[in-house]
C-alpha cells in the first residue's frame, strides 16, 4: 500500500458535529493507546475492562468560545507535568522565529520560511515522537482536531519575552486547522488576539489550556477572519506550542531526522 495516499484535507470534520460545546468529548470509543506508561497524565486513566483494557482513555472538556467560525477551548488539555515537560524539550533550542513564506501547495518540509519584522519571538522545533510524552500529546493534538495522526505538523514551541510579539498574520490555507497549546499562565499581555471575528476576541493564555480552530472556508480558500495576533507579554515570558494541521498527512512525508523514536510512522527503509 502507497502510505501516502491519505487524501488531502478540506474542511475540519469537528465543524460537522464532532464537539459538544459544554458536553465532555467522548473519547473512550477510540482511545488513545499507548502502553505501558509509567506516568499518565493527571486526566488521563487507564480503561480497566474491555477490548481496549490497557489503552489511556483521554477525556477532554471543550467549550465553544465563537460561533461561525467557531473556535474551541480545552482548559486542562496539557497537565502542568506535560506543560513543564515541553518547556524542558524546548530549553535550549529556540532560535528567531521564522515567518512561513508557503505557497498554495506547500508542505511543511518544503515551503520556504524566513525572517520577519513581524516576529520577534523565539522557536523551537520539536521532533515527531520525541519522547513519550510529546507522542500523547500529539495524539491528544489530532484527538481533538478530528485527523489522523499523520496530518500533525511537527509541534514548534513559541517564547515570548516580555514586549516581544507576532503581529497579525494567518495560519495558511494549507492548514485546515490550528491547535494552540498555553504553556504557562501570563500576569499581563501575551493574550492571542483575534479582532476579525464577527465577536472580536483576545484569549487570555492559561497553563494547559488548548484553542482550536479552523483556517479555511467551506470550499478550501483562507478564511481571513482567523487573522490573528500574538501580543506582547507585558512582564512575564509567555510560552506557547503550535501545532498545525495540515493539509496533507505530512508525517509520512518526513524525513528520519524530523521523527524521534516514539513516532509510530517507521520510515520505509525500516520496514
Ligand atoms: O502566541 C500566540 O498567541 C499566537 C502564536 C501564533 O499565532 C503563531 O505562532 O502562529
Ligand atoms: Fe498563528
Amino acid at each position: 500500500m502507497d502510505r501516502r495516499r491519505l487524501p488531502a484535507l478540506s474542511r475540519p470534520t469537528w465543524m460537522t458535529g464532532a464537539h459538544h460545546g459544554d458536553e465532555p468529548i467522548p473519547l473512550a470509543e477510540s482511545p488513545i493507546q499507548i502502553a505501558p506508561l509509567q506516568a499518565l497524565p493527571s486526566h488521563a486513566a487507564k480503561q480497566e475492562d474491555g477490548a481496549n483494557r490497557g489503552s489511556i482513555v483521554v477525556r477532554l472538556k471543550g467549550t465553544l468560545v465563537h460561533r461561525d467560525p467557531d473556535m474551541w477551548a480545552y482548559p486542562s488539555f496539557l497537565s502542568d507535568c506535560e506543560c513543564e515537560h515541553l518547556i524542558r524539550l524546548s530549553a535550549g533550542r529556540f532560535l528567531t522565529s521564522l515567518t512561513s513564506l508557503g505557497k498554495e501547495g506547500a508542505q511543511q518540509q518544503s515551503y520556504e520560511s524566513g525572517r520577519s519584522v513581524n516576529r520577534t519571538s523565539l522557536s523551537a522545533r520539536l521532533m515527531s515522537g520525541e519522547t513519550r510524552t510529546l507522542s500523547i500529546i500529539e495524539e491528544k493534538v489530532a484527538k481533538i482536531a478530528c485527523v489522523p495522526l499523520a496530518y500533525v505538523e511537527q509541534l514548534v514551541v513559541v517564547k515570548y519575552e516580555p514586549g516581544e510579539f507576532f503581529a497579525m498574520h494567518h495560519d495558511g490555507d494549507f492548514r485546515p486547522q490550528t491547535v494552540l497549546l498555553y504553556l504557562n499562565d501570563v500576569d499581563e499581555g501575551g493574550q492571542t488576539d483575534f479582532p476579525d471575528l464577527p465577536k472580536p476576541l483576545a484569549i487570555k493564555p492559561q497553563k494547559g489550556m488548548a484553542l482550536v480552530w479552523s483556517n479555511i472556508n467551506p470550499d478550501g480558500s483562507a478564511d481571513y477572519r482567523m487573522m490573528h495576533q500574538g501580543l506582547p507579554p507585558t512582564s512575564s515570558v509567555k510560552y506557547a506550542v503550535n501545532c498545525f494541521i495540515n493539509r496533507d498527512p505530512i508525517r509520512l512525508l518526513a524525513s528520519d531526522e524530523q521523527r524521534g523514536p516514539f513516532c509510530p510512522f517507521s520510515s520505509p527503509k525500516m520496514q
